[in-house]
């Protein structure tokens, strides 16, 4: 399993779940790339991580320190796992670049940056591990937002990622299945998640109660295991929303605006230039 997860100075996670028993063969124990952290953070904080993956049971935890804004570094990260393992049955894509909650400033330079972070960097990922996802039948999982289906005020930059990974991953899944590639891929379309930088992020603005994130982790490892299409989570509020989104869609962006405390948002100075 290849996880791409933060350990604070940018650092991609690859673990491997034991095998079920000793006689099982090697392609069994299920290898899994995951998620980037940090790097200044990271060299005192990743090794605790892998220590704790380890601890609950993985057979096998790596990190790899580097910057999703570099499609080598994505690569780089997938070619370790190969290194490691030999193959692969799970590529979770999870990090997500620092951005904003606040009103689009005209920085043209961040919106590029958060397309290489939060979308290339998947699609070069993608790309380097489909050979040992085919060879596995592995799955894809894809970690989307509701900002991704419905878009909401002050997101501008972060909601563009998350519609590009929606349209690229929908077209991908056609392709698998008009060319039989046995390689599942599940976008998870998630609400807001009680985790530290989102809660710093929006609570300000937002008054909804955050979703666990513990749950919210195991939700995604089971929807890409069982192999779904999509997951909301928490469904009680995406699944209303996706709904409102095709039958009424001028009443959703009505209640999404009346949701918000617009007057605690303290507007950002409009940056120099337009990126060129
Ligand atoms: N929390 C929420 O409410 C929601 C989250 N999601 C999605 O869930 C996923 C995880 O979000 P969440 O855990 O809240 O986000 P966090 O900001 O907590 O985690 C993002 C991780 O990505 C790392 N990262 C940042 N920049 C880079 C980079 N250039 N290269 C490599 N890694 C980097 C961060 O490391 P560091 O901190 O060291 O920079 C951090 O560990 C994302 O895909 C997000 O879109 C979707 C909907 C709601
Ligand atoms: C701005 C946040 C990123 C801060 C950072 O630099 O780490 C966003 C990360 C996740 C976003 C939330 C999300 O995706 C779910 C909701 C989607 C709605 O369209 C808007 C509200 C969200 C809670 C959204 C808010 C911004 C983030 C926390």
């Amino acid at each position: 399993m290849l996880t791409t997860q933060h350990f604070s100075t940018h650092s991609i996670q690859l673990l491997q779940r034991k095998r079920p028993s000793e006689d099982s063969p090697p392609s069994k124990g299920r290898r899994v790339v995951s998620h980037p952290q940090h790097p200044g953070q990271c060299l005192s904080h990743c090794p605790q991580v892998v220590e704790k993956c380890l601890d609950l049971g993985a057979a096998s935890a790596r990190y790899v320190s580097g910057s999703m804004e570099s499609t080598a570094f994505a690569e780089e990260v997938v070619k370790e796992a190969e290194n490691t393992w030999g193959g692969l049955d799970m590529l979770i894509l999870n990090h997500i670049g620092h951005s904003f909650f606040d009103f689009f400033n005209g920085d043209v330079d961040h919106v590029r940056k958060l397309m290489e972070t939060n979308f290339l960097s998947y699609v070069a990922m993608t790309t380097s591990a489909l050979p040992m996802l085919k060879e596995s039948e592995g799955s894809i999982v894809v970690v989307s937002s509701v900002s991704g289906k419905v878009a909401s005020p002050f997101t501008a930059p972060y909601s563009a990622t998350k519609f590009a990974l929606e349209g690229f991953y929908s077209s991908l899944r056609h392709e698998f299945i008009i060319e039989n590639v046995n390689v599942s891929i599940t976008l998870c379309i998630l609400g807001y998640i009680n985790t530290e930088s989102a809660v710093r992020a929006v609570s300000h603005v937002i008054n909804e109660t955050p979703a666990p994130k513990e749950e919210c982790a195991l939700e995604i490892i089971r929807s890409g295991a069982l192999r779904q299409r999509e997951l909301h989570y928490p469904a009680r509020t995406v699944t209303p929303t996706l709904l409102l989104r095709d039958l009424a869609p001028e009443f959703l962006d009505g209640l999404i605006r009346s949701n918000f405390r617009v007057e605690n948002i303290k507007k950002a100075p409009a940056a120099q230039g337009s990126g060129h």
